[in-house]
């Protein structure tokens, strides 16, 4: 079996509902994804996906959609005053939690036809996430 992986930076604001504790309050991280991809075979360059590949796909989506943006659940009651203020943001059906953003851009790079086995969400220098595929 091989394994390729590629790290995307990117900064992001959230914060987490339903919960007690300081990241109740809006606030940012400089977060890490590290995207897993793995396949039995390669192809005829010797690749499983090529890492510009992988950056093209993911780290252009994650740019353009995550990257200095805030992630909010639809939920969250200082959505509409950011709106209406003509802020920047991304909405997500569930709370942004580390564990969430990185199921968000595992479906996301499933999307993109590559095949990604996890993807693990560095939200701080010590603290990670990770979500993989359904056994
Ligand atoms: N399982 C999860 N736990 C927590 C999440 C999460 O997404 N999933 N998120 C947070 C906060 O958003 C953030 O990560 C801060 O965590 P915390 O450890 O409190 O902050 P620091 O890394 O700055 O820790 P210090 O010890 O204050 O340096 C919380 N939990």
């Amino acid at each position: 079996m091989y394994r390729v992986t590629r790290e995307i930076a990117f900064c992001y604001g959230h914060r987490l509902l339903n919960y007690e504790g300081k990241c109740k309050h809006l606030h940012g991280h400089n977060g890490r994804a590290v995207i897993v991809l793995e396949a039995q075979s390669l192809d005829a360059r010797g690749m499983l996906v090529d890492f510009v590949e992988i950056k093209q796909k993911v780290q252009r989506w994650i740019d353009e959609n995550l990257d200095h943006n805030m992630l909010l659940c639809r939920d969250d009651p200082i959505l509409p005053v950011l709106v209406e203020q003509g802020e920047r943001v991304f909405v997500m059906d569930a709370n942004p939690t580390a564990e969430n953003i990185a199921r968000l851009i595992f479906e996301r790079t499933a999307d993109e036809g590559l095949p990604v086995v996890e993807v693990i969400l560095w939200e701080t220098e010590k603290c990670y996430a990770a979500y993989s595929s359904p056994a």
